[in-house]
Parts: C-alpha cells; structure tokens; sequence
C-alpha cells in the first residue's frame, strides 16, 4: 500500500533528499498502479517464494526497479539489496523508493556506492548499490548473510562485477537454500541465464525450482524510433544539429544526447554553448563528474528553458530523468579491451549493441510519450548491431578481480564457475602481474599484508601498490594526490576547436609542466589549485576543467582514509618536499611493467616486450625540447597506433630496486644491452617464453625471473581444482 497521495510532479528529488533531518518526509504517490508491473506483483512474489532464482525480463520503464523491491519488502522478504552497474542509479533510485515509500534515504530504504554510503546496519531493508559495492562486500560476508534477497539489475550489461557476482551467488546458493535471487533487466538473455542457475541437484535437495523466467510487457509511454535517411561522416556535428532541430520545432521536453566519451561530450556542450539560445541549457553528465554536477542533471529545468544532457553510458540504464521526453543516440560507446598477450588495454570507440540502443531509447517515455533519434540508417542498425555487447569479463584485465577472488580464499579461478568464462591467456596475465606486484607469491596465495591490503583498496592494483608504497618512500601525501588526478579524466579543458583556443591550452599546459614530466606537473596543478582557493576562475583563467579538479578534490579525501588505515607508526603520511625523486620511485613501484626506453623522436620502446609507443598529445613531454630517454607511463591507449599518457622521466636503476625479478626475466636485456648508455642495468638473460609453461600435471609453471639459470627450480603456480573454495565457509 502507498502510504501518502501527495504527488508533485517534476519536483525534485536530490533537493528534498538535502532537507534538514526534522523536516517532515514529502511522499510522492508515483503511478505505480499503471506501472504495467503491478499487475504481476502476485506472480512474481510467487515465483519468489518458489523459485531460488528468478530472471525477470520487463520492458524499460515498466517498473522493475522502482517495484520489485517494494512488492517484496510489503510481502515481508526480509533485507533486500538490489545491484546497478553505476553509482548515480544506485543513489537516484534509492531516493525514489524512498520517496514512494515515504521514508528518508538511510534509513529503512539506503545506499551504498564506492566511497558514499547511507544506509542503516539494523533498519535499512531495501539497499540499492553499485555491483562493485556487493562484490566487495563478500570480501567481509561471503555468503552474503545480511541479505535475503539479492537482486542483480540490469544484468544484460554483463559488467566484470555482476559476472562475479552471479559465480558467486551461485556458490552461496548451494549453502544458502534460503537465499533469493532475482536477475533483472529489460534486454536480457533469458535462456542464457535460466540455463546458468538451473540445478536439478539443488532442485532435489530442496524442494524448490532452481530457476524460472518471469517476462513483462509493455511500457508505460510510447516511443517513437526515427532513424537517419543517409548515413552521417559526422555524428558529433549530426548530435548538435538534432539537438538545434528539436530545440527549434518540437514541444516542450528535455533532450538526452548519447555520446561515446568525456572529449566528446566536452565538445558538443562548448559548442551548443556557443551557438545556441538561452532557452537551451547544454550540460555534460559522465562519470568523472563531481556527485553534486552529475545529480543537477535530475533537477528541473527554469521555466522556459529546455535542458540538452549530453551524456554517456552513465544515463543509459535505470535513470529516469523527468523532464526527458527526446533521446538522441550517436549509437557509438567506448569500451575498454585488453589484449592479455601485449597487456595492452584499448579504448575503442565502436558501435552500441541493441540492448544498449534499447536501454537508451528506454530514457524517453517513462514519464510521457518521447521520441528516440538515432544517428544511423534502419538498415545499419538492423545489419551490423550486434545483440548484445561483449561480457566486460572477456574484454578487460583481470588483474584486479583475480586478486579480490584470492583475497576471498578462491584458488581455483580457472575452475571458477563464471557465466562466459574469460581467456586461459586472461587469467594467466592476471596472475603474473599480481605476482609481480608482490600481492602474491608463486604458490598463488596472497603475500600477507600486502596482498591483502592491496585487495582491500578501492583501486586497481597498481595504484595501490603504488600507495602503499608511498609509505616507504615518505611521500604519501604527494602520492595521494597523484592517486587521484590519475583516477579522473583530461584535466585541461578541450583544445579541439579555434587555433587561438588550442594556443591558449597549450600555453597553460607550457605553465604548469616540470620537468620531470606529467605526474610532478599533476601535483603542481592540484596545489595551485589548492593554494587558489579551489576556485573555478583561477581554473577558466587556466584553461583547466573546474569540475574534473573538484572529483579529484572528492578522490583524495577518500583514499586518503584508505592510506590511514594501513597507517602505523612507521608507516606514516608524510611529504618528500620538492625533492622529485620519492614520488617517482613510488610511481615506479606500481608501474614498473610500464617502463620504456628512447626509440626515436616523441616514440619509445616499452622494455618488457619492445613495443613501440607513442607520446600521447596530452603528455607535457611534448613541451620539452629533449625527451627523457628513460619513462615509466601509466596507461597505453590504442587508436591508430599505441599512444602511452602520463609520463615521467626515472632512473632505470630505480626498476631494478622496485621489481629486480621482473626485470631479470623478461625481455628488459633486449632493449637494455649495450645501448643503454652503461646505466647499469644487467647483462641480458634469455628471454621468457610468452606462453605459459605447464607441468605434466597441466599446472601452470610460473617463473620466478630470478632463476631462468636453474630451470629445476621453476616455482609453479598450481591453479587446478581447489578443495576450500571460499574461505571456511565453503
Ligand atoms: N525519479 C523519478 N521521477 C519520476 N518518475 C519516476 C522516477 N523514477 C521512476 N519513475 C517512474 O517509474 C517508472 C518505472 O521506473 P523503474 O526504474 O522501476 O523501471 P524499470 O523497469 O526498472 O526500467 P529500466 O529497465 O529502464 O531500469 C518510470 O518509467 C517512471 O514512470
């Protein structure tokens, strides 16, 4: 039952979530009754009650979020959390609940996303939270015991974490007969997953189905697909022209612009910016954001002005944006792909599945009839979408779920039962690196405390190790800050445009570099930033993105209370001063797989595998007359050719002292030998075979570089069955 009638249409959410605690609680009376999932409500408490799991298949917008929680929170299933794949649905459905529920955020309805959290140990019954939250959360209960009820929405995306998540479960089911689960989303592969959690087995066991399908129709308001006539050679100038078109000549309502990345997003908000009337209000949503800019993005627009969200995946699914009654789709998105043979990790802009052209679409029409424009043929998009998008599972490295897997007593992850098993080359990658790093040691167990730590960082595992490495170089307030501008994005604003505007970025890129390359010149900007008040006209004045500098701001303090946690006495937070040396050690520390060596002019030869790099454009090397001919590099990005960003200068002595085993084993002599200008590096040793080596019993023999002289001592890494699972609990 609803418990209030009062319903404010339009009114914001995120602000009346900001009222004082002894503020009485607004209720929203939200259409439920027209949701066309209300009238599934018996069938689906049913299928819960009878079923361990439940795939639940709706159309967008047709309530499956919003309700289910509530149906089973009223039929009294106990604690309920529901998984999104992204921070911003976590918080905004959680407040919408809340307010349907007539109840305050963090309290009987809560959230838990990284690094923000409102929910109550003992009253909160329905938390909503990112699925990275829920996996970290098995580190601490693995059998999920605070929970009876898990639901994994929008699991159609196939994020590394609910791929996890759904292996995971499926353990805990096997202990846990009174867990529920439910699988959610709107453009899921039903069978794929009934097929996953059937279990005739259990079934026997416990009286009840393993798994059943449960599909709703219809929405709540249509929406009407247009496509282009031809096809565009300018998607971004074809995205201004719609948003322009229907600003001229379509009704009132929001326009939602879907775009693969921040640099295009930029683009478009500057140029509607520039060209556009005052009753259009661009504004960029992506995930880089400050939590403050991204949720302005739900509030109502002025009177007589229409909102243009330009935006990426961040709004595609679970959001609803009131006011938005028009979607433009580019129908291109960014994703990442890792090749586990070069390590190298590639952004590639490529065209969306149609489940991710349809949870887009789904953004109009929840709230009245909408319109979706997307910017290519009908032909095209029938012909060459694919379904679905790749599981991120088979696309990423691995490197750091393998060492939460670990960290959770899960040996055997090749025997792991994922739904869409990643590469043998994957995981071997993974543990390498990890073996590299120190979190783990040959036998496959993490290396205690710094395995374990490394695991509990909310970070991949070469920036923590970079961090917790900063305690040995007494530089972890600098680290902190480097952390951080690294986890954002492009701090300088947009150079694309005018030549007067790229002179003016790269003069101020001139200002801020130092000479030892982009991470000092990183913790220069941030402490001018600092030192200027944080102040957005010292950035505008500095050709520097406000907002990115204010979510690095947010960043620092939460790790910051990370690095206080595997404090001690000697371990304390401390500054190396000017003195450049300590924060690039530390650097190295983590990043020492990503070390290269002068090739040729603005190109490099990365050590470990000899690839040939490329200064990326943003790097401040650019802005030096000689480039440094030793570098390490965090991040390589494939386009036409691999270019490698944030870049600083070290001493090639410094990879040795940080990873002397690494170094002897791989292919480092090949680049060093001889023409290494007698830095002192070793004498070369024969290189390591790329492949892994397996033992007559198939384990997997992993290499300590150190001994390529005595191959009887080869340690190896057995990753066969396990006989634990996880930790004592399994
Ligand atoms: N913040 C909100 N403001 C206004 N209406 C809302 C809001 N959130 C949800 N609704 C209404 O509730 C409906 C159901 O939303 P819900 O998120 O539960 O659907 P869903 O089936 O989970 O959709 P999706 O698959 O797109 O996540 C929306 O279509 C809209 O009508």
């Amino acid at each position: 039952m609803q418990r209030s009638s009062m319903w404010v249409p339009g009114r914001n959410y995120a602000q009346l979530s900001d009222r004082g605690e002894d503020m009485p609680v607004p209720v929203l009376a939200p259409p439920t009754t027209a949701l066309p999932i209300a009238a599934r409500e018996r069938e689906i408490l049913y299928a819960v009650e009878t079923s361990s799991v439940v795939v639940l298949a709706g159309e967008t917008g047709s309530g499956k979020t919003t309700q289910t929680p509530q149906f089973l929170h009223r039929a009294k299933f106990g604690r309920i959390v529901v998984t999104q794949p992204r921070r911003i649905a976590a918080i905004t459905v959680a407040e919408r609940v809340a307010q349907e529920m007539g109840v305050r955020v963090g309290g009987e309805v809560g959230y838990a996303v990284r690094f923000e959290e409102k929910w109550d140990e003992d009253r909160t019954m329905i938390k909503f939270c990112t699925d990275g939250m829920l996996v970290r959360e098995t580190m601490s209960d693995p059998l999920l015991s605070r929970y009876d009820v898990v639901m994994l929405d929008e699991a159609h995306e196939r994020n590394l974490e609910t791929d996890i998540l759904l292996g995971l479960i499926k353990k805990v089911l096997r202990r846990r007969p009174d867990l529920r689960v439910i699988v959610a989303s709107a453009t899921l592969n039903i069978e794929t997953f009934v097929r996953y959690f059937t279990d005739k087995k259990r079934e026997a066991e416990t009286k009840l189905q393993s798994a059943v399908a449960i599909s709703v129709q219809g929405r709540q308001f249509p929406v009407d697909v247009h496509y282009l006539e031809t096809p565009t050679g300018n998607y971004l100038q074809k995205a201004i022209d719609t948003v322009l078109a229907i600003h001229s000549s379509e009704p009132p309502g929001d326009i939602l612009v879907f775009l693969p990345g921040q640099e295009e997003i930029e683009y478009v908000v500057e140029r509607l910016s520039q060209s556009t009337p005052p009753t259009l209000l661009p504004m960029a949503f992506y995930g880089s954001l400050p939590v403050h800019v991204q949720q302005a993005v739900f509030e109502p627009s002025r009177p007589h002005v229409r909102k243009a969200i330009i935006a990426t995946t961040i709004a595609e699914t679970s959001v609803t944006i009131p006011g938005v009654v028009y979607v433009v789709d580019s129908c291109f998105v960014k994703l990442p792909f890792f090749n586990p043979l070069t390590g190298v990790e590639a952004l590639v802009t490529t065209v969306e599945s149609k489940a991710a052209a349809k949870q887009r679409m789904g953004r109009a029409g929840r709230v009245r009839p909408g319109k979706c424009y997307r910017l290519v043929t009908q032909e095209a998009y029938k012909t060459t979408f694919p379904k679905y998008t790749l599981p991120q599972i088979q696309r990423v490295n691995l490197a750091p779920i393998v060492l939460h897997l670990l960290s959770m007593g899960i040996h055997d992850i090749v025997h792991f039962d994922f739904i869409s098993p990643p590469s043998a080359e994957a995981l071997v990658r993974a543990l390498e690196v990890l073996f590299s790093l120190g979190a783990i040691g040959a036998d496959c167990r993490l290396i205690e405390p710094l395995g374990t730590h490394m695991a509990e960082f909310p970070v991949d595992p070469f920036l923590s190790r970079m961090l917790l490495a900063s305690f040995d170089f007494k530089c972890t307030e600098e680290a902190l800050t480097v952390a951080s501008m690294l986890s954002v994005e492009d701090v300088f604003m947009n150079p694309r445009g005018s030549k007067e505007r790229k002179a003016k970025v790269a003069e101020a890129i001139a200002e801020f570099a130092h000479a030892q390359g982009d991470h000092w010149t990183y913790l220069k900007i941030y402490t001018a930033f600092i030192e200027n008040d944080a102040s957005r006209q010292w950035c505008d004045e500095h050709c520097l993105n406000y907002r990115i500098l204010v979510r690095a701001m947010e960043i620092r303090k939460q790790l910051l209370r990370y690095v206080k946690r595997f404090g001690s006495d000697e371990k304390r937070i401390q500054s190396c001063g000017e003195n450049p040396d300590p924060l690039l050690q530390c650097v190295v520390a983590g990043y020492f797989a990503n070390a290269a060596k002068l090739h040729g002019s603005a190109t490099y030869r990365t050590i470990k595998d000899g690839r040939i790099v490329h200064v990326h454009p943003t790097s401040v090397l650019n802005s030096f007359l000689k480039s440094p001919e030793w570098i390490v590099y965090h991040q390589s990005v494939l386009t036409t050719q691999e270019f490698i960003r944030e870049i600083s200068t070290i001493n090639p002595r410094w990879l040795l002292q940080a990873a002397p085993d690494f170094y002897h084993c791989k292919d480092v002599s090949a680049v060093v030998s001889g023409s290494s200008g007698g830095v002192g590096l070793p004498k070369p040793k024969p290189a390591a075979p790329t492949a892994p080596a397996t033992d007559a019993n198939g384990r997997i023999l992993f290499r300590r570089p150190t001994e390529t002289k005595k191959p009887a001592s080869k340690l190896p890494v057995h990753i066969g069955k396990s006989k634990g699972g996880l930790r004592s609990q399994f």
